[in-house]
């Protein structure tokens, strides 16, 4: 059979490539969207959606616990086999065949006008892609405009690690029991998740990271997660190593760089991603397979005029949402560029994706959740800006004693001196999570802390947090 033409062909379909094919076909373009497993990729089944679910079961008890009145309500802990029911019904997940349904995705792309290939797909040289398909078939495909590469990541996992056959996140995300104990190597965000929510289901749960928590936000963020995971039986080991693993019948052995071994009946990796670049016939345009794809702000691959790497696969900023916003200026430009019409490149202009540089926003939902935008202290004084910080104990709010009898909390402002506005902003704390598009609002829309004075928050909420820390800093 004859290659199949398109303006625009996108590989993978995960959030993020769904929304460049959405963007692209909205401007008129004829989109193709190859996609080798699911439609909705790691986020709709492996990753956001099944962690999130699992955590939900304990967060709800948890803040129960904390009211009086409610507390009496409450007895025994998660019920671990309808809290793993609820995971399966939120990711479409069949218990007795063990096959996700992508059903409602593949109606949305039709009801977009976005032709779905089912396959593998690899480049085939300039503008060419080589579709590998069940039962011997394959396709080539033409993108007169652009091919996106939207392919996302995968668990890194350690040498030392990999013969023990580890539980990667989505072992963790699909699970169908708990572990009597769980062995996570690995500090950052899925490791502080899936430890929250293991321990919630009663299972012994042992962190091992080779610094300390959630690295890359506030110090105080990682702390706080670390002494509530202690606080509830867990074991949380900073400064060391896995320098040798082995399974055993009843699950696996470590031994770690300060001479102690640990025993688990399954073990977390949770160090990290790589880009899934290694087969997607990078060659045939001559780039490295398996590197991440360096992309500039409209995710055109450096020295490409048609190459595109949208989300995880350019490892600018590993995130649903973030890769979604790349997605959106990346469709745009494609758009653009095949209409011929001018691109507005400016930073926060149109076509690029200028928030992935200093004003990330993320939401870890670990107990207490934390929930940032924007830079560190440490991130802002590295880039040389003349800070000032603004602590608040969110315990001392009004809303804080009614949404909990023992409310803990903190939150910071990174302030920009120079310029009179937010740089940074952490919460941390009981149901901060919504907080955070506030301060995202702030940062990003550069809002200067003399308007800021004028942005009244409703009483009794945690919101008046803003207001305590404008208090602090006085009228500018
Ligand atoms: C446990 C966990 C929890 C997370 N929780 C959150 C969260 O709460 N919030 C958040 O914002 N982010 C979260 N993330 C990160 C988020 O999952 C990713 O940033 C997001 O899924 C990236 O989307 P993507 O479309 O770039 O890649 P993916 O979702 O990985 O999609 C890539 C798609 O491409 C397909 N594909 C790959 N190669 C080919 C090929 N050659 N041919 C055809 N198809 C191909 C794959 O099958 C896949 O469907 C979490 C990650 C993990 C691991
Ligand atoms: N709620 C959320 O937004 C959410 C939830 C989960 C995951 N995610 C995203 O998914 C991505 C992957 O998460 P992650 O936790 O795997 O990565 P991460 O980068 O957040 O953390 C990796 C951790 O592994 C450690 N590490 C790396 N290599 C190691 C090694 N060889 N030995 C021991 N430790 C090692 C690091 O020090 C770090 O603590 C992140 O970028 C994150 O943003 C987001």
């Amino acid at each position: 059979m004859g290659a199949r033409e398109y303006d625009v062909v996108v590989i993978g379909a995960g959030a993020v490539g769904e929304n460049v094919a959405d963007r692209a076909a909205q401007a008129g373009l004829r989109v193709a969207i190859v996609e080798d497993e699911l439609v909705g990729g790691e986020c709709s089944y492996w990753a956001c959606m099944p962690s999130k679910a699992l955590l939900r079961p304990g967060a709800v008890l948890r803040a129960a616990r904390a009211v009086d009145g409610a507390r009496q309500a409450v007895s025994g802990g998660v019920d671990v086999e309808a809290a793993l029911a609820r995971r399966d019904r939120i990711t479409h997940h069949n218990p007795l065949t063990h096959h996700h349904d992508d059903r409602s995705q593949v109606e949305w792309l039709a009801s977009a006008g976005i032709d779905l290939v089912r396959g593998h797909a690899r480049l085939a040289g300039r503008k060419r892609v080589h579709v590998t398909q069940a039962h011997g078939r394959s396709l080539d495909l033409i993108a007169d405009e652009a091919i996106a590469v939207c392919t996302g990541s995968r668990p890194h996992v350690p040498d030392i690690l990999r013969d023990i056959q580890p539980w990667t996140s989505s072992d963790a995300t699909t699970a169908t029991r708990a572990p009597s104990s769980l062995a996570i190597v690995g500090g950052g965000v899925v490791a502080c998740e899936m430890a929250t929510a293991f321990a919630d289901f009663g299972t012994a749960v042992t962190v091992i990271a080779r610094s300390g928590l959630l690295g890359g936000m506030e110090p105080f963020a990682g702390d706080a997660v670390r002494d509530a995971l202690v606080a509830r039986g867990a074991r949380v080991r900073t400064g060391v190593r896995v320098v040798d693993a082995v399974r055993s019948e009843s699950g696996a052995s470590l031994t770690l760089s300060d001479g102690t071994t640990l025993a688990a009946e399954q073990v977390l990796v949770a160090t990290g991603r790589a880009p899934r670049t290694d087969d997607i016939g990078l060659e045939s345009v001559g780039m490295t397979p398996g590197s991440w794809l360096e992309v500039d702000d409209t995710m055109l691959v450096s020295g490409s005029d048609w190459l595109y790497a949208v989300g995880d696969v350019n490892g600018r900023a590993l995130l649903t949402h973030q890769g979604k916003y790349q997605a959106r200026a990346a469709g745009d430009a494609i758009a653009a560029r095949a209409h011929g019409a001018p691109l507005d490149l400016r930073p926060f202009g149109t076509h690029v994706a200028t928030s992935d540089h200093r004003h990330v926003p993320q939401v870890t939902f670990t107990d207490p959740e934390v929930a940032s935008i924007g830079m560190t202290a440490e991130q802002a004084e590295e880039a040389g800006i003349r800070i000032r910080v603004l602590d608040y104990d969110l315990g001392w709010l009004a809303a804080a004693s009614t949404l909990s009898d023992a409310y803990r909390g903190c939150a910071r402002a990174v302030v920009d001196e120079d310029r009179g506005i937010l740089v940074g902003a952490t919460f941390v704390g009981a149901d901060v999570g919504e907080l955070v598009h506030a301060a995202t609002i702030a940062v990003v829309g550069e809002v200067p802390l003399a308007r800021l004075w004028h942005a009244v928050p409703a009483y009794p909420t945690l919101s008046e947090v803003w207001l305590r820390w404008l208090e602090s800093y006085g009228r500018p």
